[in-house]
């Protein structure tokens, strides 16, 4: 189970999230209580081993911006979200990154289709910490997906079984507050994911 832990903008929780071992990390580089810039994202981006993926999280800019902040932060991966045309995808290829789609659940669930690398189906409002009804998309997604949306410690088992993603990402359900992390809460849900896969 593919553990990814988005929002993050204290070095001590990205230490705490690395610990306990989440595969990526997300820094929002886009319009948000999370933001943070390019610079900040280069810094705690510093203290992320190779082993785990560090991703710039982005809802509506053009390319350009996108590869801009994304290779000034020096991370591995870019997050679109919303309507982003399949041109903003093939714009962004070719420059060594991981290319990662997230849509809600009425939108193309093929990861692949945009040229995409990996696919997150969320809330229709992203970052919301607002549940829906995973079960929902359960055999719709193909390749490698990921299910986020109101996820958190106490239902993170619950929505494994109901949608059986390859993996979970989550946000607002490892924090006390928008924007403020919890290191508590993220080892829970990390050990939480891992627990339901077995
Ligand atoms: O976090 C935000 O505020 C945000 C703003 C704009 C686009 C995306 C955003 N967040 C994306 C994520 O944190 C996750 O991919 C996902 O939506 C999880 O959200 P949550 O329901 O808060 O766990």
């Amino acid at each position: 189970m593919h553990v990814k832990i988005c929002g993050l903008s204290e070095p001590g929780h990205v230490e705490t999230a690395v610990e306990a071992g989440a595969d990526a990390i997300g820094f929002v580089l886009t319009r948000s209580p999370r933001r943070v810039t390019p610079e900040r994202a280069a810094e705690l981006a510093a203290l992320v081993p190779d082993h785990v993926l560090t991703v710039g999280v982005f809802r509506g800019e053009d390319p350009a911006e996108v590869r801009a902040a994304t290779l000034a932060a020096g991370l591995r991966a870019v997050q679109l979200h919303g309507h982003h045309p399949h041109a903003d995808f093939t714009a962004l290829k070719g420059l060594g990154l991981t290319l990662v789609r997230a849509v809600d659940a009425e939108a193309d669930l093929r990861c692949g289709a945009y040229d995409e690398d990996l696919l997150i189906v969320d809330a229709p409002r992203p970052g919301s910490g607002e549940p829906w009804d995973w079960a929902a998309v359960r055999g719709r997604p193909s390749g490698r997906w990921l299910l986020a949306g109101g996820l958190d410690p106490a239902n993170v088992a619950t929505a494994i079984e109901a949608a059986r993603p390859w993996g979970v990402d989550v946000s607002s359900g490892v924090e006390v507050a928008p924007g403020v992390k919890d290191s508590g809460l993220i080892r829970a849900f990390v050990a939480a994911a891992r627990g339901a896969a077995r």
